[in-house]
């Protein structure tokens, strides 16, 4: 049982009426006890996998697993799944106690059982003493930590978090990042979060599942994701990122910007198109000798930790930096950057056909040392 995935997606494709499929052919699997954020612009399909998993929907198509059983046409009282919702879903006429009790009391539980039960969950969110408080007596963030009380008290085998925490101010949502990580950490409960905020996506997730257009575009680490995207949807959407159409001359040298540069990619055809990222922070301000590539300063950018510098190469692309060092606007300078910086994306490839390429580059890593 611990190596069966807690959620499987097989081929599953939702039509709500006759429009247009909003999930396409969608598959994954979900490992138990980790901290999963689906990540995607609004309408791509991220509620609707929610929906799926709860129960509040059936899939058109392909099917739903738990534990291994097929659950597509199980409703969502009978699955081990609870979900906080982004406006928590409260009810205003019960104090915090009741709201935390309300499931347990639906399930005849008895008296002293939810006694306990409701305690032990406000203690898990820091509510304890908060039982005869009014809901409109609490702030946003309270309130939020009553929906999670309310959902841990079932003892449910998954959480699903529908952006609980995007009617947050900042401050309080970075606390919340926080204290969700540290949560679902203690519990070791499946937690599925649903976020279009990339920041938050890479600061909370093991595992984050970037969707756009009803599909799954690339699932991995934050780090997975963040050094080596996919494509440039997944590079534009999870950072700020210089993408610029090149040509593979062949393995470990790349052309761009009228230039050859090496880089660490091998296994792509010789001379196909393709498109390169370099990330912001990876690029260094330098003389305009000592620079790969010249380029002109066009704005200049304070944002605390860092300037944000925009520059345009002699072909109009633009090239952001993010660098400690200022330079001025309307001179040219040199931007230097190492051979693991540049990213070769492979226009139009499958996850899986990526992912090889991935692997056999760690085999020729590991061959070599
Ligand atoms: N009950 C419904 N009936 C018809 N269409 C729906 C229904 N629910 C969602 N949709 C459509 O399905 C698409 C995906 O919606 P979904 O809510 O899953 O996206 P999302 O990624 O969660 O977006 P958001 O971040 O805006 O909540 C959207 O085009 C939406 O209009």
């Amino acid at each position: 049982m611990e190596n069966v995935p807690i959620i499987q997606f097989k081929h599953v494709t939702k039509l709500y009426d006759n429009d247009p499929p909003v999930l396409k052919d969608v598959s994954f699997e979900i490992e138990r006890g980790k901290f999963y954020t689906l990540l995607g612009p609004s309408g791509c399909g991220k509620t609707t996998i929610l929906r799926l998993i709860a129960g509040f929907t059936e899939a058109s198509e392909g099917e739903i697993l738990f534990n291994g059983n097929k659950i597509n046409h199980v409703p969502a009282n009978k699955r081990q799944v609870n979900t906080v919702f982004q406006d928590y879903a409260l009810f205003p006429h019960l104090n915090v106690f009741e709201n935390v009790a309300f499931g347990l009391r639906i399930k005849k539980m008895k008296a002293p059982a939810i006694e306990s039960k409701v305690k032990e969950a406000l203690n898990f969110v820091n509510l304890q003493g908060y039982e005869n408080r009014e809901i409109r007596e609490m702030s946003g963030g309270q309130r939020q930590r009553v929906a999670i009380a309310r959902a841990i008290v079932n003892e449910p085998e998954v959480i699903l978090l529908d952006e609980p925490l995007s009617a947050l101010d900042l401050k309080l949502r970075t606390e919340m990042q926080y204290e969700l990580r540290e949560l679902q950490r203690r519990l070791g409960i499946t937690f599925i979060f649903v976020t279009h905020d990339q920041e938050e996506a890479l600061a909370m997730s093991d595992e984050i599942f970037v969707l756009n257009k009803g599909k799954i575009q690339q699932s991995g680490t934050p780090i997975d994701i963040y050094d080596e995207p996919i494509n440039q949807f997944v590079a534009d959407f999870i950072g700020e990122s210089n993408i610029v159409k090149g040509k593979m001359i062949e393995d470990y040298l790349v052309e761009f910007v009228g230039r050859q540069f090496e880089c660490v990619d091998q296994g792509l055809d010789k001379n196909e198109p393709v498109e390169i990222v370099i990330r912001p922070e990876d690029l260094e301000i330098t003389s305009t000798e000592h620079g790969k590539l010249k380029v002109k300063v066009d704005s200049l950018l304070f944002r605390g930790v860092h300037y944000e510098i925009s520059c345009y190469d002699q072909d109009g692309n633009e090239w952001l930096v993010h660098s400690t060092k200022k330079a001025a606007v309307g001179t040219e300078i040199g931007l230097h950057f190492d051979p693991e910086a540049i990213h070769v994306m492979r226009l139009g490839e499958t996850e899986e056909e990526f992912d090889r390429r991935l692997e056999a580059y760690a085999d020729v890593d590991n061959d070599g040392e």
